[in-house]
């Protein structure tokens, strides 16, 4: 088979195995809530960019077993009884799905997605979605990293041939541009999403002609209206950046501008003075300079403090494989399930680890706003019945790690973060252009200080937990002791 079939199928074989035995047991129908969370930043960021919302919503959507799984499913050792494939086969998702928006800036230990439905479906839908948030938030967030070394500058995303394969290309193009990148090289990822599509040109350009300065003409015929030209293939100073001037004035002639010269090797500090240099003398201060090899937000930043002369960077193997953290360890747990007198009940998974203890019971998380500075104060994470910081009450805010560190604040504005995607499995959520989710993800960086947003050692953003959270949590890890 040379393309992959619908996803349905794309979880781990323990969440059919569990879906076996509850549907074995007569359990499948019990209700359960699952939020999935980060317990760590990436990258040592401040923070991350939520993305990978809607490709979840896109499987949700398609979820069947269609014939061809439910033949997979019944030629495997497991046996399964035809009832159960019987089950599949009528399945369709009729859960409720709350989710963070793409572009929100988020933090550890806060729910971005939750889940409610039957344990049956509930369970399915942990591998994929995990999937898709893990790896597009991880991008966007790593996006999010290099594009504010100098958010005045271009970023362009050049990585679909390093990328992890084609969905990681395709989908990681996508979650650079929610980030602030501002174009990208996959021309799919432009058709589909409408992310703006940009190249310029290889070595092999200039290398299928007898001439560097006959490359960049026939170039230049060809595409007059975009006109980049890569300047390294054999001296930069001495033969790329003199034969690109030479072609910019010939475009000149002909009432055209040449766009940009590209370095890909080098020094691309001092190249890019020189070569500005060369360029302002001879009149062509408007022809930019593009910078690519390697660059990742370190580099970025060293080349800005070096002085470096470029415009605009081109970014691929480190951002599209998030090179110095390839995974972002994202996690699905219950925290809500039907016990025998069908009441829905808080669960907690316990851990030698108290960071891995996790935090019961079915949840909403508010962003607490200065009513004074319009600035995030603190994530506030309440049970879902709690209604005290949606009426604006005064709310105790205090750190869960050192719950004697605390505060009251009563002069706020409280913004519900999870917002419904799916109820009783009908989409109610109509997805924001591409273009909205930018311009979201550009707002919420706006609500925080500066402190936070650094790359280098951020100020750490609170995550609380509203006192009958924690004291839920509390009598319930006491319990579990007992
Ligand atoms: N002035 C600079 N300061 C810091 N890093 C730089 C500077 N100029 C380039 N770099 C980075 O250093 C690395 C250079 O890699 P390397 O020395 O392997 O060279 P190269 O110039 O690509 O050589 P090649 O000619 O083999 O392509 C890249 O990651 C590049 O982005
Ligand atoms: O360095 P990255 O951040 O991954 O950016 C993408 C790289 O891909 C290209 O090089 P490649 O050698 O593959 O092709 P080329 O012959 O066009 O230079 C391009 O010139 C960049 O250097
Ligand atoms: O357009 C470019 O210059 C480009 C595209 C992909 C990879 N490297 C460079």
């Amino acid at each position: 088979m040379s393309t992959l079939p619908n996803l349905t199928l794309h979880t781990d074989k323990y969440q059919i195995n569990m879906m076996y035995a509850h549907w074995k047991n007569g359990t499948h129908h019990k209700r359960a809530v699952f939020e999935s969370f980060f317990r760590k930043l990436p990258f040592g960021n401040g923070y991350a960019v939520f993305a990978g919302l809607q490709r979840l919503i896109d499987y949700i959507n398609d979820l069947k077993f269609d014939e061809q799984a439910i033949r997979y499913l019944s030629t495997q050792e497991e046996n399964y009884d035809q009832g159960f494939l019987d089950e599949l086969r009528a399945f369709r998702f009729q859960g409720s799905i709350y989710s963070m928006e793409e572009g929100t800036v988020v933090f550890a230990n806060e729910p971005l997605v939750r889940v409610e439905g039957t344990i049956f479906e509930t369970q399915l839908v942990e591998t994929a979605l995990l999937n898709f948030i893990n790896y597009q938030t991880l991008i966007a967030t790593k996006a999010s990293r290099i594009k504010n070394v100098s958010p005045q500058d271009t970023f362009l995303e050049f990585g679909t041939r390093r990328a992890q394969e084609a969905d990681a290309a395709v989908w990681g193009a996508r979650a650079s541009y929610i980030a602030g990148f501002d174009a990208t090289s996959n021309v799919l990822a432009g058709m589909v999403f409408g992310i703006p599509a940009k190249g310029t040109h290889a070595h092999s350009w200039v290398q299928a002609h007898e001439t560097e300065e006959e490359a960049f003409e026939r170039y230049a015929d060809a595409l007059p209206d975009q006109v980049t030209l890569l300047v390294d293939t054999y001296h930069t100073l001495k033969s790329g950046v003199p034969n690109a001037i030479k072609t910019a004035k010939r475009m000149e002639e002909r009432g055209k501008r040449m766009n940009a010269i590209r370095l890909d090797s080098g020094d691309l500090a001092y190249l890019s003075v020189k070569a500005r240099q060369m360029l302002d003398e001879a009149g062509l201060d408007y022809v930019k300079i593009v910078a690519s090899n390697d660059l990742d937000e370190n580099t970025i930043l060293n080349l800005k403090a070096q002085g470096a002369r470029i415009n605009t960077w081109g970014v691929g193997t480190q951002l599209i494989t998030a090179a110095d953290q390839p995974s972002l360890g994202g996690v699905y747990k219950l925290v809500a399930i039907e016990n025998s007198e069908g009441e829905l009940v808080p669960t907690i998974k316990i851990s030698g680890n108290p960071e891995k203890v996790s935090t019961p019971g079915w949840k909403d998380v508010y962003r607490i706003l200065g009513s004074d500075t319009g600035k995030a104060i603190a994530d506030y994470i309440v049970l879902h019945d709690e209604t005290d910081v949606q009426e604006g009450r005064k709310i105790k805010l205090f750190d869960p790690v050192h719950p004697y560190i605390y505060k009251y604040v009563d002069e706020y504005e409280a913004i519900p973060l999870l917002k419904p995607v799916f109820v009783d499995g009908e989409q109610i959520y109509e997805a924001p252009s591409l273009d909205h989710i930018r311009e979201h993800h550009r707002r919420q960086m706006d609500m925080f200080w500066p402190e936070y947003l650094r790359k280098l050692n951020p100020e750490k953003y609170a995550v609380d937990l509203s006192t009958r959270t924690w004291e839920m949590k509390m009598s319930m890890i006491e319990k579990m002791n007992r």
